[in-house]
């Protein structure tokens, strides 16, 4: 079964579709991205599978619950880091992880999270006092304590230096290898390729591809980009298949050091589809 479901979810602010009618599905265990321009529709559909926001139509089916009606026990099976979270005040990192496990049944141990994080030499101090990135680590650390089956991530990496990085990937690797099913947002395209099973990229409240990193929009049979240096000058050829036109180059002699074949990067490819959204 499905983790997540939507079919033909839509909503409507002030008569503009911010959501105009997407599909969605994800398998227990699976990392789902969902990319996309500023005000493509991410938040807002994130905002509405975990239960945060209203939707005017659609059907939506969340660990089998429809998470508008949802109760407390289903709550209690998600984790959430939206984009403004919470503003914590006074209390330090261990008093906030503490006072947020308190809500759970099975939560993790604080000081385990606060680790997984790498926040344990700030673990006493007041979340007012850390810097932007720190504060975002606590939200990542506040949407996992409490063991969740599903976890949502809205943008979770925003001000990480890129140590934090690779280390909250190296989490989501190892929660999704447990089976907890993850669908978040955002704009590092090298953060959706090193995390997502699928992704899906939304322009403008609608789907406009969907796949895996390696095939989205046509990425896995686009030309490949053969470049060399020859007599004093950049030589550039596109084409579906480089093996002869490489035979030939190594034949002729060519600098080997000069030549390089690319295909398109994920995000050559997102832009693509988002011009082609527009
Ligand atoms: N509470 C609201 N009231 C009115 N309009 C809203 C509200 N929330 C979002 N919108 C509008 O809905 C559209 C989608 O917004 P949303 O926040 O879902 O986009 P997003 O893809 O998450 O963008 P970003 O990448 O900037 O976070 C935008 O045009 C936004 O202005």
């Amino acid at each position: 079964m499905e983790v997540i479901e939507a079919r033909d979810l839509r909503k409507t602010y002030r008569g503009r579709a911010a959501v105009g009618g997407i599909d969605l599905a994800v398998a227990r265990g699976e990392i789902f991205a969902l990319l996309g321009p500023n005000g493509a529709g991410k938040t807002t559909t994130v905002e509405i599978l975990a239960g945060h926001r209203r939707r005017d139509s659609g059907d939506v089916r969340v660990l089998g619950a429809d998470p508008a009606t949802a109760g407390q026990g289903w709550r209690a099976r998600i984790g959430i880091v939206l984009q403004d979270a919470a503003d914590a005040a006074d209390l330090t990192v261990a008093e906030m992880v503490r006072h947020v496990a308190g809500f759970y049944p099975r939560p993790r141990r604080p000081g385990e999270v606060i680790e997984l994080v790498g926040l344990t030499a700030k673990r006493d101090s007041r979340i007012r006092t850390l810097s932007g990135g720190q504060r975002r680590r606590v939200d990542v650390a506040l949407g996992i304590v409490g063991r969740p089956e599903l976890l949502f991530l809205d943008e979770p990496t925003t001000g990480f230096d890129p140590e934090a990085r690779r280390r909250f990937w190296d989490l989501i690797r190892t929660l999704a290898g447990d089976g907890t099913t993850i669908l978040l947002t955002t704009h590092y395209l090298d953060e959706a390729e090193a995390l997502a099973d699928r992704l899906a990229v939304l322009a403008g409240g609608r789907i406009v591809a969907e796949g895996t990193p390696a095939t989205l929009g046509g990425r896995a049979a686009a030309d490949a980009r053969v470049s060399w240096r020859e007599h004093g000058r950049t030589r550039t050829e596109q084409l579906a298949d480089p093996g002869d036109l490489l035979r030939k180059l190594v034949a002729d002699g060519i600098d080997l050091r000069t030549l390089t074949v690319t295909r398109p990067t994920l995000e050559d490819t997102y832009l693509n589809l988002i011009g082609a959204g527009r």
